[in-house]
């Protein structure tokens, strides 16, 4: 596997994954809960509206048909007391009555009846179909005062308009209270909404902030070998894509699935309460979405995960080539590159049609299994209000509920998907924070004294990067304290990796590294760190202003001493051309360095940092020969009594070091002072001369 590819194999059980995810949101159960019970009751108000308007038409608008009780009209309190609202009219009480009521000894029957384009008041109940206007009702029985049901003929009163009123009123009354129940509801669900919303987003950027927290202070603490192996494309996406989808499943996915589960059982409960039947047949469809689901639910997820492989591959490919993009234009690789982008990208696209047709059959699927379930409860339902057996206001209430209960299923594929993205996302966050950093801590630590004598020693030292391929074999060397030691070598020889190996980027398999005769691995990181500084050849700055890339946020150095190192090193001279002088910005925002211009800033870093032991790595290879005299010149002043490791290609800025170390494949091959290693005439000879011959054809050698 190369390091661009991206893992995709589940390491991580989902449930395991999910007690994690439960263990960071642990700390705000309340909130959590707060929200879940704020969801709740939202629900409930959303719930209300459908049977808020059931009551409205079963109760008042279709009210006025509804079988009474009627009295006398001294008994009008009576009525009142047992019955609710009661209407006096033309000598008797009348009350309406809910269906099935049983009526007591006493009490007469009376029920309004549309007949003709009026009302008539029947001192009697009419079947049900009655109350549907037209239907079997003949006419008015002519002007014998009467109405034909069904070829049965009823006594009964018109009713003029102010009679008509007086059994309205009632009605008019509901109407204003049901819509100000309806008004306060929709206006509590929406304040439910906002609260919870807010809460619940405010709980997951807090759980958010802390793992991003958590995943930096990790990542910084990480040793180099796992930088090696980790684009740091990757690791920003770690950072901020990822916890950004976990952020969407703890504010949008698992409260709304907890309300929307509330939503559904919810439903059912009611419909169940309103018409065991009529619910029974809007559920038939149930079989079939849970079939559709379980299809939806193995397909999709595959699709998802090849397109989440899929566009990292294509994150990755689409990073090394923009930062690359100078190396590819200047070797005409354009088009090269072009096709393999196209590649990628055709892939990708692939992979998303692929996840948009899965989708678009599945949600239209799902909303005609919905729109099949109305339509069962217009025949059954429809039918069902003219017999009588259901009022028209439950097969309203029923068609808004298969909606509610359709809705957020409907939705289910997108929430289906940011669950994977963020269970991917959790998976690979945990397998970061999980990875220790291979340099630690020593468990018993030593401390040297706040200043170092700076002698350095490798005995036996074996070392590889990875496996068994071994960079430094068997290197043993002493480093005297204040010595100043040059290491030379071909490229690739080792001498970089000596370098990494005395501050602990990596550590060593075989042998040992001391300072002042302790072992490296027993010094605390911090510490050892602290006695060391290292000038290289590719040098970072951060963005930010040129003192503070120089004392790189150490209080400690003051703006004076800021100055003086960039002296020591002449770019004061530079840096007081530039319009802000040392509070001019670098990088994006602000100007640019020349390599030689950012190569004597991280000279002057190092030297602000007062060191111990200085380390340059080609620290003046993009400096010109008339600067780097006088750099080397401050660096002698510098190295004076502190233990100075120089690698360098040009011979002729090493002859004054106390020792040369000459690596050769990863050995240690001459050790000596210039002139001694001349006097060998062994490898060290044959470079110089070499060099020798380049720089400086025309005398012949001395
Ligand atoms: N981070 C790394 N991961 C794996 N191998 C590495 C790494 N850095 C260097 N190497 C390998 O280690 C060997 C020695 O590299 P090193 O950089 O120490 O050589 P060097 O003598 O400093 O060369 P140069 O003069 O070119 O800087 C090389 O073969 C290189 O491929």
């Amino acid at each position: 596997m190369n390091i661009h590819s991206e893992n995709n194999i589940n390491h991580l059980k989902d449930s395991q994954l999910l007690s994690r995810l439960l263990s960071y949101a642990k700390p705000y159960w309340r909130m959590i809960l707060l929200c879940i019970m704020l969801a709740f009751l939202s629900v409930v108000s959303d719930l209300a509206r459908p049977y808020i308007m059931k009551i409205a038409i079963d109760g008042h608008i279709n009210g006025l048909h509804k079988p009474m009780a009627m009295a006398d009209a001294l008994q009008a309190d009576r009525l009142k007391r047992e019955y609710g609202e009661t209407v006096v009219w033309n000598g008797k009480a009348y009350a309406r009555l809910d269906p099935g009521t049983t009526l007591p000894e006493g009490l007469g029957k009376a029920q309004i009846v549309r007949a003709g384009g009026e009302e008539w008041l029947v001192p009697d109940w009419l079947p049900a179909q009655a109350s549907v206007e037209g239907a079997n009702i003949l006419a008015a029985a002519g002007g014998n005062g009467g109405v034909i049901v069904d070829g049965k003929t009823y006594p009964a009163v018109p009713l003029d308009p102010a009679a008509l009123d007086a059994f309205r009123k009632q009605d008019y009354l509901g109407f204003a209270k049901l819509g100000a129940l309806f008004l306060l509801a929709v206006a509590g669900a929406a304040l439910l909404n906002y609260y919870q919303s807010n809460l619940l987003q405010f709980t997951g950027q807090t759980i958010i902030f802390n793992i991003r927290q958590q995943l930096f202070t990790h990542l910084s603490r990480m040793s180099m070998s796992y930088f090696d192996r980790n684009p740091v494309g990757r690791l920003v996406v770690r950072v901020t894509q990822d916890t950004e989808a976990l952020n969407q499943l703890y504010s949008q996915v698992v409260v709304n699935l907890v309300k929307d589960m509330i939503v559904l059982i919810g439903i059912i409960v009611i419909m169940l309460q309103m018409n065991v039947k009529l619910a029974l047949l809007s559920f038939a469809v149930l079989p079939f979405l849970a079939g559709l689901t379980f299809w939806y639910r193995s397909v999709i997820r595959e699709a998802q995960r090849v397109s989440r492989v899929i566009l990292s591959r294509l994150n990755s490919f689409l990073a090394e080539n923009l930062s690359g993009i100078r190396i590819t234009q200047l070797f005409i690789r354009e088009e090269r590159q072009r096709e393999q982008f196209d590649a990628h990208n055709t892939e990708y696209y692939r992979a998303g049609m692929r996840g948009t047709v899965i989708n678009s059959i599945f949600q239209p699927a799902i909303g005609f299994l919905g729109n099949i379930a109305i339509a069962l409860l217009l025949w059954y339902g429809g039918a069902s209000v003219i017999d009588g057996g259901i009022t028209f206001g439950i097969v309203y209430a029923f068609t808004h509920y298969v909606r509610q209960f359709f809705q957020p299923l409907m939705s289910l594929a997108e929430k289906y998907n940011q669950i994977q993205t963020a269970m991917v996302g959790a998976e690979r966050i945990f397998e970061t924070l999980d990875e220790q950093p291979a340099i630690v801590d020593p468990v018993k630590p030593r401390h040297l004294p706040e200043r170092v004598r700076g002698e350095i020693a490798f005995e036996n030292v074996w070392f590889a990067y990875a496996g068994e391929d071994w960079v430094l074999k068997d290197v043993s060397f002493t480093i005297l304290p204040g010595q100043t030691v040059a290491f030379v070598g071909a490229t690739g020889a080792g001498k970089s990796s000596i370098i990494q190996l005395i501050n602990r980027f990596y550590d060593i398999q075989k042998g040992s590294i001391k300072l002042d005769g302790v072992d490296i691995r027993d010094i605390p990181l911090d510490e050892l760190r602290r006695y060391i500084s290292i000038v290289q050849q590719d040098v970072f700055l951060f963005t930010g202003d040129i003192a503070s890339n120089i004392r790189l946020n150490n209080a400690g150095i003051t703006d004076a001493e800021v100055v003086q190192a960039a002296k020591m090193v002449h770019i004061d001279e530079y840096i007081r051309t530039l319009p802000d002088g040392y509070g001019t910005l670098l990088g994006e925002r602000g100007i640019n360095l020349s390599l030689g211009q950012r190569q004597l800033l991280s000279f002057a870093r190092a030297i602000a940092f007062e060191p111990q032991i200085l380390i340059l790595d080609e620290a003046t290879s993009n400096i010109d020969t008339e600067t780097e005299l006088v750099v080397q010149d401050a660096l002698n002043n510098i190295s004076a009594g502190r233990t100075t490791l120089i690698i360098a290609h040009r011979l002729s800025t090493i002859q004054h070091a106390d020792q040369i170390i000459v690596m050769h494949k990863g050995k240690v091959r001459e050790i000596g002072s210039h002139y001694q290693l001349l006097a060998q005439r062994g490898y060290y000879y044959r470079l110089y001369e070499l060099q020798y011959k380049e720089q400086k054809p025309l005398p012949k050698a001395r």
